[in-house]
């Protein structure tokens, strides 16, 4: 049985139409990221579980029970939600073990899980403490605890850690989750960083426009996007122009194998492939060759691995990132930006040879 059934729902702010026919299931334990650009309709979708805005169409149920629909409205405190806000939210004349009892219902503010709850997320020597003696993070460790104090089923966490810079945010949102896990708590976390959602979700759902363009795990998401927009949001993407013949995409790069869970366009389309799936295979005075073939003898991520025909390019373009480098190379006719670890990166001007790994995406063209 699902946790949560978000079924058929629409959502208008005065004339603007923020949530399209959004359906939504998540499975009992599971951590789901949803991710978008801002404006998408993260926060409204969540809100919506959560009962702090009603729908204008569309069925909500948690736990099997509906909780929304046009006759039937259960109140935010009647659903046992937890709710964590993307910041600033706690009771700044409230000591740290005061903002986590008041998450507690009227009589059953035991000290006893009060401290249970502070022992849990690691803010047991906090307690006495207000939150302006406090960090950012740990304020919204006190946000996730208050949350946590009634043991809800289901968790919602909307950007909790947006304030903090990046490798904080990620490593404070992994421990989150994991303890999350540990206390099976269905979870729903809002993001806009893909790497965050990749690396906590079991499924993720991605948001654009109000829609929800494609929801399934986080490989398949990656690599097999359901559209451009998809593999936009979802991080670096190299796209192409080619032809598709019989489960194939003359391209630039060589012919490809397109992914069999495509369903080419007939002739022209856009080719997609991760810029990691693009490397040297040796050139004069490299060492890449060995690299480029211990890749393929270890599998292929993408699930379809071929060893593919080697393709001559020159680098015409360099742009130095630090761990990666941007390089712009001539090849068929065409100019291609590829992605590249720094230390491999040639210099301008050099001839190098590519080849690609795994299979492609390929979308019609309009
Ligand atoms: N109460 C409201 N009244 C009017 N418009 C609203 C209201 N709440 C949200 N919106 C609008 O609905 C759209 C979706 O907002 P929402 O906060 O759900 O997006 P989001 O994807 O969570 O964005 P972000 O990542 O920036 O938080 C935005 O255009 C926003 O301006």
């Amino acid at each position: 049985m699902s946790a949560v059934k978000v079924d058929s729902v629409n959502k208008r702010f005065a004339d603007a139409q923020v949530l399209h026919d959004v359906h939504l299931d998540v499975p009992h334990g599971a951590v789901i990221a949803l991710l978008g650009p801002s404006g998408c309709g993260k926060t409204t979708l969540l809100r919506l579980i959560a009962g702090f805005e009603r729908p204008d169409e569309g069925h909500i149920a948690f736990d099997g029970r509906n909780i929304v629909s046009r006759t039937h409205w259960v109140p935010p405190e009647r659903r046992g939600i937890g709710y964590v806000p993307q910041e600033g939210t706690l009771f700044p004349h409230l000591t740290v073990e005061g903002n986590v009892r008041y998450g507690l219902p009227r009589g059953s503010r035991s000290g006893r899980r009060v401290q249970e709850v502070l022992d849990l997320t690691g803010l047991s020597d906090l307690g006495k403490r207000y939150p302006h003696e406090i960090s950012g993070g740990q304020q919204q460790r006190v946000a996730l605890a208050r949350a946590l104090a009634p043991g809800p089923a289901l968790v919602l966490l909307d950007e909790p850690f947006n304030a903090l810079d990046l490798d904080l945010r990620r490593s404070m949102c992994e421990d989150v989750i994991r303890l999350l896990r540990d206390t099976g708590t269905t979870t729903v976390l809002v993001t806009h960083d893909p790497g965050e959602a990749f690396a906590v979700s079991d499924q993720l759902a991605v948001m654009q426009a109000g829609k929800i363009m494609q929801y399934d795990n986080p490989e398949r998401v990656y690599w097999k996007p359901a559209n451009p927009s998809v593999a936009r949001l979802t991080g670096p993407t190299l796209f192409l122009s080619g032809q598709c013949l019989h489960g194939h995409a003359v391209t630039p790069l060589g012919t490809l194998p397109i992914h069999a869970s495509c369903t080419p366009p007939q002739g022209e389309a856009w080719i997609m492939l991760r810029p990691e799936q693009v490397c040297m295979a040796g050139g004069p005075g490299t060492n890449q060759s060995s690299h480029a073939l211990s890749l393929f003898s270890h599998g292929d991520p993408t699930g379809e691995n071929r060893l593919g025909k080697t393709i001559a390019a020159r680098v015409t373009q360099r742009s130095f990132r630090g761990d990666h480098t941007i390089l712009g190379v001539s090849v068929a006719g065409a100019h291609v930006s590829l992605r590249l670890p720094s230390l491999s990166a040639p210099a301008s001007g050099t001839i190098v040879h590519l080849i690609v790994q795994g299979a492609c995406m390929a979308y019609a063209m309009h």
